[in-house]
């Protein structure tokens, strides 16, 4: 079995707490500090460094990595945002959620009465009604991308009524897309706004703020308009769509990591983070949680604090755990969905 544990050395009397979904009380809002967007500056070639350093020094082996692990399933956003998604496909998608484990590895792993869950399930509008039903009783949120996903470049007026939409629907959390341009030219006041307008159309939702930072050309930008979106009331700050060229680098969490940490030491908020796109191994969700753990400690392992918004890294953590249980390696289409 799996010692709960073992989760992390040094933190002895932690334990995985499986099928944990709270979310933390919202946020307040900070007014808007222009002087704190201006002085935020990062230098790529500190973070490329630390990054490095971190890979080459943090490595989980054995019994730790499948808690671990365990622990990264239940932290997972199962994703689906295709053109071609149906409701058939995310049904199949909540069941899975809902039960990401195989059974006989859930016991092998000592966790048979254990309820274990990925963190939500992520569609798109169309697909939240059916999502909620399809998890009643589960206790696994819906989450619904937003405000014009991927490229947000619908109205204003429309990016409200689509989260409201989505809320009505049952969605418990929203994941909403920033405007890349308030960015790229430096309008960090009209960031500020519409992230505040937002956050107000979600009402008792929680919402994520997907900066899509592939799009943002520098770190600085990133980190900027991570305090931008924190101060105007994100719960959770969130790297990319899935859809740039570029999506969860460890440099980006890095940079994304420092400033929740920053913005939980001015004002005591706590802020998730959601790294997403392009996360698709066991290998690539330990070291986004090594990150976490380095940069803003044990809290931040939790799927209340920390999401992986991942279409397809579930078949690649069963897959290691079931390998952990047996000793054998599975084909993945015993794997199939996520
Ligand atoms: O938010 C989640 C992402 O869209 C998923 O991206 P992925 O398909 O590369 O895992």
């Amino acid at each position: 079995m799996v010692n709960e544990d073992s989760l992390l050395n040094d933190v002895s009397a932690e334990k995985i707490s499986l099928g944990k979904h709270n979310h933390r009380p919202r946020n307040g809002i900070e007014p808007f500090d222009p002087g704190l967007v201006r002085s935020t500056n990062i230098n790529r070639s500190a973070v490329e460094r630390r990054v490095a350093g971190l890979a080459g020094r943090r490595s989980v082996k054995g019994e730790a990595q499948a808690a671990w692990l365990l622990k990264a399933l239940t932290c997972i956003d199962l994703t689906t945002l295709n053109g071609d998604d149906t409701a058939e496909r995310v049904k199949r998608l909540c069941d899975k959620a809902a039960a990401p484990l195989r059974a006989d590895i859930r016991e092998m792993l000592g966790f048979a009465g254990e309820r274990v869950t990925t963190g939500a399930v992520c569609v798109y509008h169309r697909f939240v009604a059916i999502a909620v039903d399809a998890l009643k009783g589960t206790g696994v949120p819906v989450a619904a991308v937003s405000t014009g996903f991927p490229a947000g470049l619908v109205s204003y007026d429309i990016k409200l009524k689509e989260i409201e939409s989505s809320v009505k629907d049952g969605a418990g959390e929203i994941d909403i897309v920033i405007t890349r341009e308030h960015v790229l030219t430096g309008n960090w006041q009209a960031l500020y706004d519409e992230m505040r307008g937002f956050r107000e159309a979600c009402g008792d939702a929680h919402v994520k703020a997907i900066l899509a930072t592939g799009d943002l050309k520098t770190l600085t930008n990133v980190a900027r308009a991570s305090h931008v979106c924190m101060m105007a009331g994100a719960d959770f700050i969130k790297t990319s769509t899935g859809k740039e060229a570029v999506n969860a680098t460890p440099a980006v969490t890095l940079v994304m990591a420092r400033a929740i940490r920053q913005h939980f030491e001015r004002t005591g908020q706590y802020v998730g983070y959601k790294p997403a796109g392009g996360i698709s191994t066991a290998k690539d969700a330990l070291a986004q949680q090594v990150l976490m753990k380095e940069e803003l400690g044990r809290e931040w392992l939790e799927p209340d604090l920390f999401r992986i918004g991942a279409s397809s890294l579930l078949a690649d953590i069963e897959r290691q755990l079931e390998h952990y249980v047996t000793g054998r390696y599975a084909t993945f289409h015993h794997h199939a969905i996520g």
